[in-house]
Order: structure tokens, then C-alpha cells, then sequence
């Protein structure tokens, strides 16, 4: 991104931001834990987490909302534990957008570049900058309109490109896409992406929605009560999950409850083989909802891993079926098929089956209590 201020020189091994050991504590509640964690220059960042688990509290400590208690906020290789929020050139767009009602799209986006510190811009440079924002996130022709007279997702358009106008050297998106509609979320999806790509800088992007997350990033953080849990790509993180706390989250995996004996598995009063064994203290064998085969019940001896089930329920919805299963000890395995790979099976309640799949797609994993960075 072109900077009339210069603000996005002077990248260190091509991160814009890296966090060493923070913590941070409202009394005796430890809300981060011993963050550490880097941000790559020019990337569309997800950071995934549940309610609670810290995600607001981290954006607004990088943003310099927040004070830390312990630990270094380096951003373009500087450290600014000591900068204001307001000199550290970071954009944030918030879930409510925080638009002046008062006023219409083009002063609002104007609104940030007037009072930016540190940018002195004649009135004509501030109106050509506004207008290439606004043609950029798709707003023309709505210049003159009030924020209150606009969609939703205009709104979000506004908010972001109020931001963006600014030329920040990160931009911080806390649930940018809460307050629309599942449709226009999706669309806003892609749009972000887009609108990212042509600025080349960084977007860290809250969300406690795993698609969102998984389809928005170009790389996953997944904080747990504080803690990161997992930092990887996202077909790293919805394929190799680190443990059962990110797995549980990532919303498509079984996770069946028992122990390592040998070189198999040991749950549901058999033993199922294992291609791997596992960290150590390993108790949950993880199977995601698509990767398993329902059959008829086997006869003789197994050649590969199998548990019996009892069929309870199946839901439809749209390009997929859910199934549920009751394992003898009354946990319930889900099995997902994509009506696009194949034909609908039909089950009969009550009735037994076998589960069965590839001994390489299951994961041994631990319970998990957040790994360091
Ligand atoms: N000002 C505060 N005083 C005390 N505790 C706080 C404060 N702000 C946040 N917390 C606590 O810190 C933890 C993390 O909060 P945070 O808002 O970051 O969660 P979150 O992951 O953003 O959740 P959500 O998705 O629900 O917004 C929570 O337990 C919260 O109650």
C-alpha cells in the first residue's frame, strides 16, 4: 500500500506485528496468557475463538486500547508498549461498524483522514483519496447518502473504508461480519478478501466462527481461554487440529473418549488400530464427521477400524446429510455426506450398523490445555 506518511516501511522479516509473552489481567481473571505470536506482512489473518476466550481483549491491546501487564507489542519492528493508540497507525473496524449516524458515506470516510495524526492533506487530496475508497469497496454513486439510509452491509463497506482511507499499517477487524445476515456475510466474505488483496496490508480478523475463519484466512490463530491453541494455515488447522480443545471447536470431528495400549486404541470394549500414537497423555481418537463409512453389520474378523453403532436420527440440510449414531456406550458419533459425492443413504432407527474408515484419518490427540506459540 502506497503511504503518504511512510508508515509501512521499515518491515522486520516481513511481519508487520509480533507479540512476545503477553499477558494480560483484570483482577485475579487472567484474560491472555503468555501470547506470543507473528503477524506476516500483506496477509488476511483469522483469529478464531470461542466467546470468552480473549480475542477482543487481545485486538485491543495491540491496538493500544488496552494495557498490557506483561510482555512486548513489537509493529513494523518497533516496540510500542509505550505508543498511544492513536500513533501506532493500526485501523480497527468494529462489529457495530461505530458509523456518525449524523453524517453521510462520503464524510464519514472522510471523517478519518481529517483527524489522522500526523497526515497534512490539502482539501482536494483528502476528497480524490475518499472517492478511490469508496469506488474501491464498492460504494459509488451512494456518496452523498446518509449512513442511516444504507444497507447493512453498505454500512460495513463504509466502516471499513473509513479505515481503510487512512492507510494503516494493519488493519484489526473485530467480528466485522456479526451484525449482517448469513447471506451478505458470505458475500462480504469474499469482498474483504478482495478489497485486502488490492491494498496489500494486513488484516487480523476476528471471529468466533470456524468457516469464517477457515475460509477468510490465510493463516488460523485459534486462542483458548487466553492461550494460543494453534497457528497454521487452514487446511492445517481443520485437518491436523493440535488437540481435542481445537478440534472440538473446528465444529466436524467425533471425539471418542479412551486410551493408547499398544499400537491401537482402546474404547468401546475394542481396539482400534492406529496409524499413529499420539502426543503423550493421549485419550481422545478424533474422526472427522465426513471420513466415516456406515456399513452392515461385519461378520468375522475386522480388517480395518470398525465400531459398531445403532442408527438414532438424520438431518437434512441442503448439499449435505448429518447422521447420528449411538456407540454400546451411548456416546453419539455424527457422520456428514455431501449429497454431491453420492446418493443419500437410507437407515432404518434403531437398527445396528458398522462405522468404518481409513486408519489414517483418525488423530490420536490429547485433551489439550493451549500450546505456546
Ligand atoms: N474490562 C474487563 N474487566 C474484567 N474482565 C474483562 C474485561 N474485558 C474482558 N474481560 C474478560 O476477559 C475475558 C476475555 O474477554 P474477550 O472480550 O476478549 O472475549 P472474546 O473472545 O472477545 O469473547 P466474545 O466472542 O464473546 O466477544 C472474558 O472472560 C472477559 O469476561
Amino acid at each position: 500500500m502506497a503511504s503518504q506518511t511512510g508508515r509501512n516501511e521499515g518491515a522486520v522479516g516481513g511481519s508487520v506485528l509480533r507479540l512476545d509473552r503477553v499477558s494480560k489481567f483484570y483482577g485475579a481473571k487472567v484474560a491472555l496468557d503468555d501470547v506470543s505470536l507473528t503477524v506476516p506482512d500483506n496477509a488476511y489473518v483469522a483469529l478464531l475463538g470461542a466467546s470468552g476466550s480473549g480475542k477482543t481483549v487481545l485486538l485491543r491491546t495491540i491496538a493500544g486500547f488496552e494495557t498490557l501487564d506483561r510482555g512486548v507489542i513489537t509493529l513494523k519492528g518497533k516496540p510500542v508498549n509505550e505508543v498511544p493508540a492513536h500513533r501506532r497507525a493500526i485501523g480497527f473496524v468494529f462489529q457495530n461498524f461505530a458509523l456518525f449516524p449524523h453524517l453521510s458515506v462520503v464524510d464519514n470516510v472522510a471523517f478519518g483522514l481529517k483527524n489522522a495524526p500526523g497526515v497534512k492533506l490539502d482539501a482536494r487530496a483528502i476528497d480524490t483519496k475518499v472517492r478511490a475508497m469508496i469506488e474501491l469497496v464498492g460504494l459509488s454513486g451512494l456518496e452523498g447518502r446518509a449512513v442511516t439510509a444504507i444497507s447493512g452491509g453498505q454500512r460495513q463497506r463504509v466502516a471499513l473504508a473509513r479505515t481503510l482511507v487512512t492507510e494503516p499499517q494493519l488493519v484489526l477487524l473485530d467480528e466485522p461480519l456479526g451484525a449482517l445476515d448469513a447471506n451478505l456475510r458470505s458475500r462480504m466474505c469474499g469482498e474483504l478478501r478482495r478489497i485486502r488483496e488490492r491494498l496489500g496490508v494486513t488484516f487480523l480478523h476476528v471471529t468466533g466462527s470456524e468457516t469464517e475463519a477457515l475460509a477468510m484466512g490465510d493463516q488460523v490463530i485459534v486462542l483458548d481461554q487466553g492461550r494460543i491453541a494453534q497457528i497454521g494455515q487452514p487446511d492445517e488447522v481443520y485437518t491436523r487440529p493440535l488437540d481435542a480443545r481445537v478440534a472440538r471447536f473446528l465444529n466436524c470431528y467425533n471425539l471418542i473418549e479412551g486410551r493408547v495400549e499398544g499400537r491401537g486404541f482402546a474404547t468401546e470394549g475394542r481396539l482400534l488400530p492406529c496409524a499413529q500414537i499420539g502426543p503423550a497423555g493421549a485419550e481422545i481418537y478424533a474422526l472427522r464427521q465426513d471420513l466415516i463409512e456406515v456399513a452392515p453389520p461385519a461378520q468375522g474378523p475386522n480388517e480395518g477400524p470398525r465400531l459398531p453403532v445403532t442408527f438414532v436420527a438424520s438431518e437434512y440440510s441442503g448439499p449435505s446429510i448429518t447422521s447420528f449414531f449411538k456407540l454400546p456406550s451411548g456416546a453419539v458419533i455424527t457422520v456428514e455426506n455431501h449429497l454431491s459425492h453420492r446418493d443419500p443413504q437410507v437407515f432404518e432407527p434403531g437398527r445396528s450398523y458398522d462405522l468404518t474408515w481409513k486408519v489414517d484419518d483418525a488423530l490420536i490427540l490429547a485433551r489439550g490445555t493451549g500450546a505456546r506459540a
